[in-house]
């Protein structure tokens, strides 16, 4: 029997007021050219929180805290199965960030994430994102 394997993933939610931070994928990458909110695979020994936190400075050249976990999901894309684990995270310069791994990165208002074109995986959280927001967090 095949047991496929799971990419495990710690995604970062960075608030800013009524913004958050997205950036975009590169268009090489498995959702190349797909907004995306920054993170990635832990390392070996690494928590979630520890990877995230590295993650932030690779990618976007950003300082978070990392507070607590908002969402899990499961989803699988025909190419690989992804569990996603994302975090709500604060950071003290917000002026710092820089597309450093990927395409663009981008303060937005919560309010525009429809908008934007993220993969499939993202709808439940960003809808829970809007809610909560809606309820004052
Ligand atoms: N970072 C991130 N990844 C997401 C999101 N939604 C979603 O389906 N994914 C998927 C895309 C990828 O298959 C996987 C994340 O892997 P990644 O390619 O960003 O991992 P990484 O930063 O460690 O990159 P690399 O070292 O492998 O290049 O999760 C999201 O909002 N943020
Ligand atoms: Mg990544």
């Amino acid at each position: 029997m095949i047991v496929p394997t799971v990419v495990d993933v710690a995604v970062g939610l960075v608030l800013d007021g009524d913004r958050i931070l997205v950036s975009q994928r590169k268009k090489e990458a498995h959702l190349g050219l797909k907004w995306e909110f920054p993170g990635g695979k832990p390392e070996a020994g690494e928590t979630h929180e520890q990877a995230l936190v590295r993650e932030f400075r690779e990618e976007v050249n950003l300082d978070v805290q990392v507070h607590s976990l908002f969402h899990e999901c499961s989803f699988e894309y025909p190419e690989r199965h992804v569990r996603l684990r994302f975090f709500l995270c604060r950071c003290r310069q917000p002026e710092q960030v820089r597309a450093l791994e990927v395409l663009a990165v981008r303060w937005v208002p919560l309010h525009s994430l429809p908008a934007l074109d993220f993969p499939a995986a993202n709808g439940p959280v960003i809808e829970k994102l809007m809610d909560a927001h809606m309820a004052g967090f």
